[in-house]
């Protein structure tokens, strides 16, 4: 089975087209779907890609998780389907609160552009199904709020529950206990900050982020169970 890829276009997202082409290198099919749109079509996963939707005013996420297809990727990801959002996407899923904490400024307060060492924590995760913990990957960063932050319970219950998905080897922006990724009780909605679609090719200096997408599809096509709580 092909896997169909449903990926969010709000105004200012501008990584659709990265991931489009690294999801179609992976033998994929992935369609855009626009943010004004109330259904999602046919479709096995989610991605909400990175950007600046709505020029980032108020706070990054902060207008689009109003937009009228997040009702439909929140009934999808009750369902157990698939979603990841990378960056901007982090930061939309953190706003509607299908994924706990937040993303605040950088560290040093500096807009970071820069490739980064992560290490797959957990393969119990939609982006890491299949994937070793322990793993080391090389893929690119690019924002100015990606700032990890939680209080201390929730931290704990994102460590105890199995739900940290990707680390910081060398921490670039200060987030809490290095996250760079986190995913919901479930594992089937994940939000990272490192762009998996820009390390999709050597001639990009990295293809590792073909290991997260392709387990993406994987999930895609076999879908974990759905989450039982609707407060992460
Ligand atoms: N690359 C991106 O998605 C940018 C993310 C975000 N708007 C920030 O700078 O924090």
């Amino acid at each position: 089975m092909t896997a169909r890829v449903g990926v969010v276009l709000f105004p200012g997202t501008n990584c659709e087209h990265d991931v489009l082409a690294a999801v179609d290198r992976l033998g994929g099919d992935a369609r855009l779907v626009w943010h004004g749109d109330a259904h999602l079509g046919d479709v096995d996963a989610v991605v909400l890609p990175g950007g600046f939707a709505h020029g980032d005013y108020l706070r990054p996420g902060a207008i689009a998780r109003f937009s009228p297809v997040m009702g439909a990727v929140e009934a999808f990801a009750r369902d157990g389907g698939p979603v990841v959002g990378i960056c901007n996407g982090f930061q939309v899923l953190t706003e509607a609160h299908l994924l706990p904490g937040a993303l605040q400024k950088n560290r040093g307060l500096t807009f970071l552009c820069q490739t980064v060492e992560l290490e797959v924590v957990t393969d119990r995760s939609a982006l890491t199904r299949g994937v070793a913990p322990g793993t080391r990957l090389r893929i690119p960063i690019n924002h100015f709020e990606g700032n990890y932050t939680c209080d201390p319970a929730t931290l704990a219950d994102l460590v105890d529950g199995d739900r940290v998905v990707l680390r910081y080897t060398d921490n670039p922006n200060g987030s809490v206990g290095d996250i760079a990724g986190v995913s919901n009780e479930a594992g089937n909605v994940v939000g990272l900050m490192p762009h998996p679609e820009r390390a999709s090719d050597p001639l990009l200096g990295s293809d590792d982020g073909l290991v997260l997408l392709r387990a993406l599809l994987a999930s895609a096509g076999a879908r974990l169970p759905a989450a039982t709580s609707a407060a992460p």
